[in-house]
């Protein structure tokens, strides 16, 4: 008999869905699976306040399957021009959930982040007042930094001087890569989670350069050694509340990727609940996949748990080489590979 996996619906608590003529490939995959997603700000030009975020809210809406319930959570980019009356505003909307720190130069677009970390406090205030959580890409981007040490960096620099500052600030370390981000998380209050990614936990930055570079594996924070590779691992296995599915799901057209100078992220949404639902099963703890894709994110979150189910069943299919992005193509994470589960449609 095909084996079946029912669980309640999940969310994916950090995805870019992007903008334009790709919305019409990326919301859909999402919104038959995902009951919520919290949407990155990461735009050019970045979603900065209630207005912009509620205009890129219709625009998602337009894309979502007549078929789906799926609710974008939008989020505010963080600037240096972000004050407490903007994000009050945001958080009024209602639609408006979560404030991202991307530390100017980290990653993907995030030219517009905030030069200026002392500005922090005076945000941090502002949204424990209003509950709303501080979602942070966790990266130092001092030069004289190397590239794999980055987020141990700042978490000492930066988000363990902040945390003790503002013990009620609800945070979230994104996309965490490392075993100090997971021991940083376990040291801190309920208060403080981490959203965990397909990528992080089924590779080590071994798989990324051995044998050929790999540049649909590359993506920030870029993937590091196996120990790191292994204590994410053992943190879902845990089955801590604090860590919770985020699948940093970010798409590149193909030639951006394969390029001299290939942009970072991976596009895993096109099957999200199934590659985890493989990495949780090799990690013979196939049973607490429900808590941490369904459970954990959303009681951190504050927002009730999913009323609805979704069905997986034990059916092998192949990835597609490459899937449409707008007018573009897009390769996704485990092109042309076959994974075990599928998500009954
Ligand atoms: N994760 C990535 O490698 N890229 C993200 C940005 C981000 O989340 O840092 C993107 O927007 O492309
Ligand atoms: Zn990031
Ligand atoms: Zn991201």
């Amino acid at each position: 008999m095909t084996q079946r996996l029912t669980l309640t619906r999940p969310d994916d608590w950090h995805i870019h869905l992007r903008d334009g003529e790709v919305l019409q490939h990326v919301v859909p995959p999402t919104a038959m699976q995902m009951g919520r997603a919290i949407v990155m700000p990461n735009l050019k030009p970045p979603v900065t306040d209630a207005k912009l975020a509620l205009a890129y809210y219709d625009r998602i809406l337009a894309q979502r399957p007549a078929s789906s319930q799926f609710e974008p959570l939008m989020t505010l980019y963080l600037t240096d021009n972000t004050t407490p009356e903007v994000i009050a505003e945001a958080a009024a909307t209602g639609k408006v959930v979560a404030v991202k720190l991307y530390p100017a130069g980290a990653t993907t677009n995030s030219d517009s982040g905030l030069t200026d970390l002392s500005k922090l406090d005076e945000i941090c205030a502002a949204l424990t007042e209003a509950g709303m959580p501080l979602l942070v890409h966790g990266e130092v981007t001092h030069h004289h930094v190397d590239i794999f040490d980055r987020e141990k960096e700042f978490l000492d620099e930066i988000l363990s001087p902040l945390a003790a500052r503002h013990p009620k600030l609800k945070l979230v370390v994104e996309h965490i890569t490392t075993k100090d981000a997971v021991e940083f998380v376990q040291s801190q209050g309920a208060n403080v989670g981490a959203t965990i990614t397909v990528q992080h936990l089924a590779y080590n930055r071994n798989h990324m350069l051995v044998g050929g570079i790999r540049p649909h594996l590359f993506c920030l924070p870029v993937l590091k050694r196996n120990l790191h590779q292994q204590a994410l691992q053992e943190a879902v296995i845990s089955g801590s509340p604090k860590f919770f599915l985020g699948t940093d799901s970010a798409p590149h057209a193909k030639g951006a990727k394969e390029s001299a100078c290939g942009c970072a992220g991976c596009y895993s949404a096109y099957a999200a609940i199934e590659l985890y639902a493989e990495i949780f099963e090799d990690l013979g703890v196939l049973e607490k996949l429900e808590a941490f894709a369904s459970f954990h994110g959303a009681d951190f979150y504050g927002k009730p748990r999913n009323r609805d189910q979704i069905t997986l069943v034990k059916e092998s299919w192949q990835v597609p080489d490459e899937m449409p992005f707008g007018q573009d193509i897009i390769v996704p994470l485990r092109a042309g590979e076959t994974l075990r589960w599928k998500l009954e449609r």
